[in-house]
């Protein structure tokens, strides 16, 4: 077993523990300041349901409101939403973004054309608007999925999925998503399928980012990887700086 492989053995047997402290870490976000609850996006991938399972842990079923957010988002995802909704007892109403969206593209491009990232990012900030809504109107906070591979890379849509009030899992590499996924009880077909933000069609975040998973939680875990992900994550982190330190002022 190698330096990764034997730090993801040792998660693995931790894994009951990172749950408690993750959902002590949640209530004392929602009870601390005297809040009603958390909401939570689901796409029906990995990072929302973990997430959202550990919210559902520490709130219970009442307090917690997932929403899946469709623009024209594609069915498996939308599939495994309901799936998980049904497995970890999860609140899941549905708010359909792609309408705002049809109207606000073609307002902006009435000044200038926008290519398929930058509309990919505005779907984003949809979300993001009616998450905000709902925890606004409710007394709520909005939970964060972004995961530590992610924003290591800034893999993230700022003022989009990087907004948000508190993050259960921003320590966690991709690699140890899979290991609490699992320990949640997570359905496998949320745990197997590629990471995608779905923010186009073919999109997935191996191949946007030009590097595997793999390659990136080396990195992070051991400080060690391939020379040429190497360059290209370090090239990403320092350009994403903004993201992670948000609105310098004077
Ligand atoms: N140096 C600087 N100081 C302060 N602000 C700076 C800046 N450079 C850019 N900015 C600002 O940041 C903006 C660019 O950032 P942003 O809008 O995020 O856009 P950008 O980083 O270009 O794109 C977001 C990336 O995240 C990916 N993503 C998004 C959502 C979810 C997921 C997922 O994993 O599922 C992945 C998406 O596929 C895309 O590759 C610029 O328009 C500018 O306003
Ligand atoms: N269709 C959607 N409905 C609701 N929320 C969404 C939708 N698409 C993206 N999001 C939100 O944006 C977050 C970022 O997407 P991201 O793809 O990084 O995470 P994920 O889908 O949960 O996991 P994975 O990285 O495995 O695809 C999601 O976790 C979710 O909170
Ligand atoms: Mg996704």
């Amino acid at each position: 077993m190698d330096k990764f492989q034997e730090h993801l053995a040792n998660y693995q047997i931790h894994v009951k523990e990172d749950v408690e402290k993750r959902v002590a870490f949640i209530r004392e976000q929602i009870d601390g300041p005297g809040l009603g609850g958390a909401v939570v996006g689901i796409s029906g991938g990995i990072d929302s349901a973990v997430t959202a399972a550990l919210c559902v842990r520490a709130l219970g079923r009442e307090r917690v409101i997932g929403v899946w957010l469709p623009a024209y988002s594609l069915d498996v995802h939308a599939l495994d939403s309901q799936k998980l909704a049904d497995t970890i007892d999860l609140n899941l109403v549905t708010i359909d973004v792609g309408k705002a969206y049809d109207a606000l593209v073609p307002a902006i491009e009435g000044v200038l054309t926008l290519d398929d990232k930058t509309k990919g990012n505005t779907k984003a900030r949809l979300r993001m608007t009616a998450l905000y809504a709902i925890a606004n109107q409710k007394g709520y906070l909005v939970a964060d999925t972004c995961n530590l591979s992610e924003v290591h890379v800034g893999y993230m849509t700022k003022g989009g999925d990087g907004l948000a009030d508190f993050n259960p899992v921003s320590s966690l590499t991709k690699h140890e998503m899979r290991i609490l996924a699992e320990e949640l009880g997570v359905p496998d077909s949320i745990i197997t399928k590629p990471p995608s933000a779905d923010l186009w069609e073919g999109q997935t975040d191996e191949q946007e980012m030009g590097f595997t998973y793999e390659d990136l939680d080396r990195y992070l875990i051991t400080g060690e990887t391939r020379p040429e992900a190497k360059e290209r994550i370090d090239y990403l982190h320092r350009i994403s700086e903004h993201k992670r330190n948000l609105m310098p002022g004077i």
